[in-house]
């Protein structure tokens, strides 16, 4: 059976394609991607990200077989409030965008490419719309399993990479023995770093980088290294996870209310449970601008704008939106001036 132009059944082809022709634009809708794709968001952009790379042709990528995998990956995201298959396609696509700065053209190989396309859109594979500390606390199969270490990270890997196994699904049986393990390290390395617990670490690594980076004539730039590579590719993947806050508003604040109402159902199962509710997970005391303002403030501000001076100018109008959005959800904090300001 032949597979559909875009990859996904769809009753909105000319729709979809007009909005897939924008899959190289900070900001795509990946909501409007959703109802387009038959709900098909992650194959959707995956697939199309793939064909725009010739990731398919390079290293020799069935078509179908492609097709399976992102199908039957994308059916083991859960159906939770936010961390479901609409946020394994935004971040795979923001880490496209991301992968496209002119500083760092030529930098990556092909296989490093592949490999973080492919970690982006796996990254939070089946997982189960609770933390890891709450998985911690109630002594969760998956916290046994993982010895309290980056449990849902580890499983998300688990879970990718056992669903290569089946032969119709393995898109990569046709690397070489060496590439399928750069390609695995590389991939377990990117995820595990989406772990925010790795935070402070990243960050203070990012800005000994930024410190002493080393350039070429046309300010491309140089990491000799595989850990110079890979923690520029780790940041990366982070900041994609956290680039909720850089997005157009609108959309921004869709994701905004899908982590609260999955906080919210935490704290409710928290609630139940007779267990102390979570910081931000009490739906009966919220105050959702004064998180996202210091979420920006004390996370996302300081990430943003270290990434922003690596890849300087490439990421000047994305730090611009940032700081726009902050001061939106800042202004809808203050109390109403006492002044009749109408
Ligand atoms: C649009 O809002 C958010 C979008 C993304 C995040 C966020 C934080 C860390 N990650 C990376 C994954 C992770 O480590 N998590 C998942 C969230 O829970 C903490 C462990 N993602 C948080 C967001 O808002 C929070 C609720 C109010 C302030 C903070
Ligand atoms: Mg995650
Ligand atoms: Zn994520």
């Amino acid at each position: 059976d032949s597979i559909p132009e875009l990859g996904v059944q769809t009753f909105h082809t000319d729709e979809l394609r007009s909005l897939m022709s924008h899959i190289d634009d900070w900001g795509l809708d990946t909501f409007r991607i959703e109802d387009l794709s038959g709900q098909r968001p992650l194959t959707a952009i995956t697939y199309k990200i793939f064909q725009e790379r010739f990731l398919l042709r390079t290293y020799a990528i069935e078509p179908h077989t492609l097709i399976s995998y992102l199908l039957t990956l994308e059916d083991h995201y859960q159906q939770v409030p936010y961390h479901n298959k609409a946020h394994g396609a935004d971040v795979c696509q923001s880490m496209h965008v991301l992968l496209n700065a002119s500083a760092l053209d030529g930098v990556f190989t092909e296989l490093e490419i592949m490999s973080a396309i492919f970690a982006s859109a796996v990254h939070d594979v089946d997982h189960p719309g609770v933390t890891n500390q709450f998985l911690i606390n109630t002594r969760n199969d998956l916290a046994i399993m993982y010895n309290d270490e980056s449990v849902l990270e580890n499983h998300h890997l688990a879970v990718a990479f056992k669903l290569l196994q089946a032969d119709e699904r393995n898109i990569f049986s046709n690397l070489a023995a060496k590439q399928i393990k750069t390609l695995r390290k590389m991939v377990i390395d990117m995820v595990l770093a989406t772990d925010m617990s790795k935070h402070m670490k990243l960050l203070a690594d990012l800005k000994t980088m930024v410190e002493s980076k080393k350039v070429t004539g046309n300010n491309i730039i140089m990491l000799e290294s595989y850990d110079d590579r890979i923690q520029v590719l780790q940041n990366m993947i982070h900041c994609a996870d956290l680039s909720n806050p850089t997005k157009p508003l609108d959309i921004y604040i869709k994701w905004t209310d899908r982590i609260m109402e999955e906080f919210w159902r935490q704290g409710d199962k928290e609630r139940d449970l007779g267990l102390e509710i979570s910081p931000m997970c009490d739906r009966h005391v919220a105050s959702v601008e004064k998180h996202q303002v210091g979420f920006i403030e004390f996370i996302v501000h300081p990430l943003w704008e270290t990434w922003a001076d690596l890849v300087y100018p490439d990421a000047s109008a994305i730090l611009e939106t940032l700081e726009q959005n902050r001061d939106w959800y800042q202004a809808r904090l203050s109390p109403p001036s006492s002044s009749s300001s109408s």
